[in-house]
Parts: structure tokens; C-alpha cells; sequence
């Protein structure tokens, strides 16, 4: 998830790292390499973290190890997870016979891709080309974390904290804030790292929900993807499109011959649960005209996003899909998200749009 967020585009934001060297080793860009070189705001970080004596830390990334000698100083263990050697050899020296030598482990691994240690406290200037895999890594990790402190691109970091109706609220928000408090915490300007990056930096503080929401993530996560591809746009308006239509009816089929239950959006037994769940009488797509005909509904893009009704009278795919698509615009009608757009959609909003497409056997995973 967070497609946008995750790659080359942190990466080319903190380019800038050619030629400039540390006790003989090359920063690489690739690797997000800018250390912090600021000690105010290693000891800002760590004292937001509140470690206590008795903590595991988990560091991502400790680079030269400017944030781990600190950490270490604090902290009952550091383990630190480290892609590149040559910083994992620099660490190693940097903490030999400093009498902290016995409390670091380091790990010699990408993060993303290791399984990694039990923690109580998570700390990282993170390199941001693996900000938003990390984020979820950090998020789905059992048994839960108390706090991490993490370092990303401002950017980025506003996405995290963004809320309804702000300009950068998205599906990474929304996921985020699924699962974790956010804040931000401070600004950290350009000038505080060697090499400085092209981009601003923020330090962001997640607290993970406990317990996580009991709901099924890929599922959320499918239907968010849906509600976000166009975040401005009304649901009633996204919810009518031909392939968004014949989606929910594929999954409906696969997600029926998995578990069983009524088996298409047009059968009886789904009729019935729709008549229940909207509180209509009668059968089928005449059914739903009773509580939301779609040509009730007022939208104001909808000839922007209306498409041709595929539907032949006697076509048995196309009849399928024109009444799916009714009782989905009469189900959003009913529910009262028919004009609802998700760049202003809260968590609950969401939660609540879940359970309303679940009632009637909508499933967004299969
Ligand atoms: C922004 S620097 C931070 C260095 C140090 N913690 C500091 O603040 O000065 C990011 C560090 O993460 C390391 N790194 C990059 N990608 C990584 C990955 N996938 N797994 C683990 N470490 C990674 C880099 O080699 C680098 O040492």
C-alpha cells in the first residue's frame, strides 16, 4: 500500500549524497544515507520516546550510529537492523570498549524484508524509500509496540497525520490512523543532516491501537482503494462504474463458493437480505426502486461519470450487472452515503460504509 509513497520519490528527494564521505565511506543516496548530524535533535527524538531502563529498542537503520550511542545509553537493549556492511563494521567499532558493547545487537539485514525482534520502543531516521513499507511492517508486528519515533519526509509525515477534508488526506492516512494515534512531533529542517537532503523532514510519533479494530485489513484496504481512487468524487458516483459494478459481483461469486451463503447479487436469498437490510418489500431490482431508484438520486458529476448501461433486456451478464448496480446506488441512497466523497470520509464513516456493504453479502477481499 501507499504506492505513492513508498519509492523512488523519497529516494530522489534525498539525493544529494555523491561524493561526501564519512571516516572513508561514501554516503549512498540509494540507501537514503544522511545522518543526523544535529545532537539536539537525536536528544529531542530520544526524549520523546520516553524510554524506559527496562526497554528493547528496535533502531532501523543506525547508519554511523549517532542516534544508537544515545539509545544505548538509555535503553536495557538496542537492536538495530542495518542493509549496508560498511555501516554495520562502523558501528561496531564506534561501540567497542565503550562498556555498551554488551547491550547492541545488530542485525545485518533490510528491514523490509527480515523478520524481526520483539521491542518495546521503535526509533529510526528512517530512509525514506521504505517509509510507507515500514510503517505497515511496524504496524502488523505482534506482540504490539508501545511508541515510535520516526523520522520521514515532511511531506510524507503530513499524509500521516492528515484528517478529514485536509488536502493531503488519503488512503495512507486513513490506514495509519486505522491503526495507530499519530502525531507530529517536530520539524527537521534540510541543514540538520550530512548530507543535507533535498527535502524537508518531520518526526512523527505512532502509538498502536490496542487492541487493533477487529475488522478484516485486506478487505478495508480493497474497499478504501476503491473509495480513493478519485477522492473527490461522490461513492454513488464511483460505485456505478461498470467495472467497479462487475467487481463486487466476481467477488460476491468467489467470495460466495469460499464460504458459502447466497450466491449473486441477484438471487432470492440475496434479495432477501437486501429487503432486510434496507427495510423494502418485494424481490429484485424492482425492489430496490422502492427505497433509492438510481434515477432518485441527485449527483452533481453524474454525467460526468455516468457510463452506458451495458445491459440488454433477456442478456443474462447484463442484467446482472444493471441490477447489482441498482441496488448498490439504492444501498448507498439508503445508508446515506450516496453523495459522500472520501477526501471528507472519518474512520467510522468508512467503518460504517464496511458493514453496510457486508450486510448485504458485499465483500471487498475474497
Ligand atoms: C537516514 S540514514 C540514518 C542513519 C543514522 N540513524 C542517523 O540518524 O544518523 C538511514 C540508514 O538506514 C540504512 N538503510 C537503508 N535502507 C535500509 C533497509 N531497507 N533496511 C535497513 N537499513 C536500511 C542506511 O544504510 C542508513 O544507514
Amino acid at each position: 500500500m501507499g504506492k505513492k509513497q513508498s519509492g523512488g520519490g523519497h529516494s530522489r528527494g534525498r539525493s544529494g549524497g555523491d561524493g561526501v564521505a564519512h571516516r572513508g565511506i561514501e554516503f549512498q543516496k540509494t540507501y537514503g544515507q544522511h545522518i543526523l548530524k544535529n545532537p539536539l535533535i537525536v536528544n529531542a527524538i530520544i526524549d520523546k520516546a520516553a524510554i524506559r531502563g527496562s526497554d528493547t529498542v528496535l533502531e532501523v537503520g543506525p547508519g554511523t550510529g549517532n542516534l544508537t550511542v544515545k539509545l544505548l545509553s538509555v535503553a536495557k537493549h538496542v537492536v538495530a537492523v542495518e542493509v549496508d556492511s560498511r555501516m554495520v563494521v562502523e558501528i561496531h567499532k564506534r561501540v567497542q570498549g565503550s562498556g555498551l558493547e554488551s547491550k547492541l545487537t545488530i542485525q545485518h539485514a533490510d528491514v523490509i524484508k527480515t523478520q524481526l525482534p520483539y521491542f518495546d520502543v521503535c526509533v529510526s531516521n528512517t530512509p525514506y524509500q521504505i517509509s510507507s513499507p515500514l510503517v505497515f511492517k511496524l504496524l502488523a508486528h505482534r506482540p504490539m509496540f508501545r511508541v515510535a519515533l520516526l523520522m520521514f519526509q515532511r511531506e510524507f509525515a503530513l499524509r500521516l497525520v492528515a484528517r478529514p477534508g485536509d488536502e493531503l488526506y488519503c488512503r495512507l492516512s486513513v490506514n495509519t490512523q486505522l491503526l495507530a494515534k499519530v502525531d507530529h512531533v517536530m520539524k527537521v529542517g534540510r541543514n540538520n543532516f550530512r548530507p543535507p537532503p533535498k527535502v524537508e523532514s518531520s518526526v512523527v510519533r505512532l502509538e498502536p491501537r490496542s487492541p487493533p479494530p477487529p475488522i478484516n485489513f485486506v478487505e478495508w484496504d480493497g474497499l478504501l482503494r476503491l473509495c480513493f481512487t478519485r477522492k473527490n468524487k461522490t461513492l454513488g458516483s464511483i460505485f456505478r462504474q461498470n467495472q467497479v459494478v462487475k467487481m463486487i459481483v466476481e467477488n460476491a461469486k468467489t467470495y460466495t463458493s469460499l464460504v458459502g451463503g447466497p450466491t449473486l447479487l441477484s438471487d432470492d436469498a440475496l434479495n432477501r437480505m437486501f429487503e432486510d437490510a434496507l427495510g423494502v418489500s418485494g424481490t429484485g431490482a424492482s425492489a430496490t426502486k422502492k427505497s433509492g431508484d438510481m434515477s432518485d438520486i441527485e449527483d452533481d458529476d453524474r454525467n460526468e461519470e455516468d457510463e452506458p448501461d451495458e445491459s440488454h433486456p433477456g442478456a443474462g451478464k447484463s442484467d446482472e450487472l444493471r441490477d447489482a448496480k441498482q441496488r448498490i446506488a439504492a444501498l448507498l441512497e439508503q445508508r446515506g452515503f450516496a453523495k459522500s466523497r472520501a477526501s471528507k470520509m472519518s474512520i467510522e464513516d468508512f467503518l460504517s460504509l464496511l458493514k453496510s456493504f457486508n450486510d448485504v453479502g458485499i465483500h471487498f477481499a475474497s
